[in-house]
């Protein structure tokens, strides 16, 4: 098991790093090991009707989660966070306490598919696998990690992050493997009741999409809650509801002075890398990514 590390990048400035993911877990107070907490989240028990949404970070993992929970649940309600119902799994042990196990639950995650819960191919729980354009993803971290203080934040500048991207990524590690990973978890287990849904794609026809993920999820709730459950979760409504534990002020993952919830709850809008790659890097991005996608089909319009 590949172990979490705390580097410097070739630019000098420090770098949370975890290939297998989880970058969280070590900068949590109350998780001292990595592994340790890898091997705890592998032995949390689900229930056969819990579904776990997961995806690289900012896939649109947040949306994804609420619309799912309130299909589950059959609810329009928006709650603002809560660090005992907070469904992250990757953080189990330390923020993330299982809700009460009544109902079905939605759990979220970052991980690659073999760091999940056992129990998640034990009993077939449903996954809901999000995947974004690489170049937003590197985008919206971007604008996530350098309002975050030390350790989790980044230091550095926009075109140092963009190489630390291409290089090997940040706080899970290198996006593409870990869309490649996904790709052929998902190829090895047919059987496996695994949804993969597109950030493009949703933004496009959300409504459509939701309804995709009723019937997946078997929770028959029909049109119309789909399409009040994609009004309530606009992302304007996500950052003016949601608060995020960001906001805490006294964790080691806080924001810094003056940096927000729409620092996570932002733009939410395809494309927006037009807006931050020049040129350059833009055919630098797409180098790596013939490499590095090779043999994946796996592809993005970046519109
Ligand atoms: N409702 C809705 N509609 C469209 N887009 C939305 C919505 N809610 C969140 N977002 C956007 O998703 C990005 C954050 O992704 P994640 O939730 O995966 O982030 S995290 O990894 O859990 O930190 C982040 O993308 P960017 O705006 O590009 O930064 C959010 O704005």
């Amino acid at each position: 098991m590949s172990q979490f590390l705390h580097l410097k990048d070739k630019f000098g400035n420090d770098m949370w790093f975890g290939n297998t993911g989880a970058v969280r877990l070590a900068a949590m107070p109350n998780v001292q090991d990595y592994s340790k907490q890898l091997q705890r989240i592998r032995d949390i028990k689900l229930r056969q009707d819990d579904v776990i949404v997961v995806g690289y970070p900012k896939s649109g993992n947040n949306w994804n989660h609420q619309m799912i929970r309130m299909l589950l649940e059959g609810t329009t309600d928006l709650p603002a966070f809560n660090s005992n119902s907070f469904y992250f799994l990757d953080a189990f042990g330390g923020e993330c306490k299982l809700p009460p196990s009544e109902k079905p639950r939605a759990f979220m995650s970052h991980l690659p598919f073999r760091f999940l819960p056992r129990d998640v191919t034990e009993k077939k729980v449903k996954v809901v696998y999000l995947t974004r354009n690489p170049k937003d993803v590197a985008v919206s971290l971007w604008c996530h990690v350098s309002k975050l203080k030390a350790p989790l934040g980044y230091g550095g500048t926009w075109p140092q992050f963009f190489e630390v991207m291409l290089e090997h990524g940040f706080w899970y590690g290198d996006v593409f493997d870990h869309m490649k990973d996904w790709e052929k978890e998902i190829n090895a287990r047919p059987g496996h009741p695994i949804f993969h849904s597109n950030f493009e794609e949703t933004k496009k026809n959300t409504v459509d999409q939701v309804e995709k993920l009723d019937t997946f999820l078997g929770t028959g709730r029909g049109r119309e809650l789909c399409e009040a459950i994609v009004m309530t979760c606009q992302v304007g409504n996500m950052h003016m509801t949601r608060r995020h534990e960001h906001t805490g002020g006294k964790d080691p993952w806080c924001w810094k002075d003056g940096a927000s919830n729409n620092n996570m709850y932002r733009k939410g809008m395809v494309g927006d890398w037009k807006n931050w790659f020049t040129v350059a890097q833009n055919e630098r991005f797409d180098d790596v990514y013939t490499t590095k996608m090779a043999g994946s089909k796996r592809t993005f319009a970046f519109e």
